[in-house]
């Protein structure tokens, strides 16, 4: 049976606290009320978008506009706040920001990312002089990663991700930082990928890239998705908004902006949420089920960050038993005095004390 799509977005959103110290983090985690009031910025504001089998989707927007959150939603790295994702198949992404542990070594990373993609040692030792030969990194390739430069990171993120063969490819970025024989390297690689039937999300700020390697194209703006479909139609309606914004005076400039990131931070999940289950109301408005049915879509598949109740009691409940563990040893009674009679604790003994 042919797959009716490989990627599928639903209504997906992404909310960051913008914390300004680790307590504020913690307390956020733990649930805990802070007399501040934590700013949250929507780096998504519900996206739905599908991706067909061998289809080569390009991703554009300009700079915070949520293209690299999407992708990484996408591939797993960082959950959504609400919505499905629903994704057939193993991705791989290659990105310059994502994807390698700085601490290891190139060869390390290699074979890390080939076991994650459940690859046997043997096969990754058999594939090791391939991957090494096409990063073209030389001796490097046995030296940590944080020593590497940009385009070496995104050489050795680029050939790793081809060589394990993916369902899914995501690119982010990473043709930007390489010299022009890399770049020709990927493009090659990319159009083989292509030939193979392979399905791939390319994130890129040049249109050149986007109009030689896709076949659609979706243009997020400011956490919305503002247009998808065919590569000319999208990128010539992008490359008019963007000559619109560059014709503005810089404080015309500063002002929309502002103007959209304030859209960002005052986003209403509620509302959304509402607006949603409302469009689907007037398709059937038979259908008594659809509120209960959105709000699965919305928080059916989501991994919360905040501890849930359950866990927050079982926290403080072997909390409040360590310190009483620890009380009763110091104290220097043993448990069964303790339990019978708890003041024991408030007066330790110098001498152990056995039942
Ligand atoms: N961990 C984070 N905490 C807070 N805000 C974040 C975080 N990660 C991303 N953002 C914000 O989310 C928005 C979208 O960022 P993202 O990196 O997805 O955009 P992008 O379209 O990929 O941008 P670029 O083209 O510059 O790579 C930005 O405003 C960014 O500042």
């Amino acid at each position: 049976m042919v797959e009716e799509y490989k990627v599928k977005v639903e209504n997906v959103t992404k909310e960051y606290d913008l914390f300004k110290t680790q307590s504020e983090k913690l307390r956020s985690f733990f649930s805990i009320k802070s007399q501040k009031q934590i700013p949250h910025f929507w780096s998504l504001m519900g996206i739905s978008l599908t991706i067909k089998p061998g289809e080569t989707m390009g991703l554009i927007g300009v700079n915070g506009s949520g293209k690299s959150t999407l992708s990484n939603i996408i591939s797993g790295i960082i959950p959504q706040t609400t919505g499905q994702v629903d994704v057939k198949g193993d991705t791989s992404i290659v990105a310059i920001r994502a994807g390698l542990r700085n601490k290891l070594t190139g060869r390390e990373n290699i074979r890390l990312k080939s076991l994650m993609q459940g690859m046997t040692n043997e096969q990754i030792d058999e594939m090791m002089p391939d991957i090494i030969s096409f990063a073209d990194i030389g001796d490097f390739v046995d030296q940590p990663v944080k020593s590497y430069s940009s385009g070496m990171r995104s050489r050795l993120g680029f050939a790793i991700a081809v060589h394990i063969d993916p369902d899914i490819l995501i690119i982010d970025e990473a043709l930007s930082v390489g010299d022009d024989t890399f770049y020709q390297k990927c493009v090659d690689k990319i159009t083989d990928f292509k030939k193979q039937g392979k399905t791939i999300i390319f994130v890129s700020h040049s249109l050149k890239q986007i109009q030689m390697l896709c076949d659609r194209v979706a243009w997020i703006n400011y956490g919305e998705l503002k247009m998808v479909g065919p590569t000319d139609e999208v990128t010539e309606k992008y490359h008019e908004f963007v000559q619109w914004f560059k014709g503005l005076s810089k404080k015309e400039k500063k002002k929309f902006q502002a103007e959209r990131k304030n859209i960002q931070k005052n986003f209403s999940i509620k509302k959304y949420q509402q607006e949603v289950t409302e469009e689907h109301q007037k398709v059937n408005p038979e259908d008594k089920s659809i509120p209960s049915k959105i709000n699965k879509l919305f928080y059916g598949s989501v991994i919360s960050e905040k501890m849930s109740l359950t866990n927050q009691i079982l926290t403080w409940a072997v909390l409040i038993a360590l310190i009483f563990f620890c009380l009763v040893n110091v104290s220097g009674y043993s448990i069964e005095h303790v339990l019978t009679n708890p003041q024991l604790l408030l007066n330790p003994s110098n001498t152990l004390h056995l039942p």
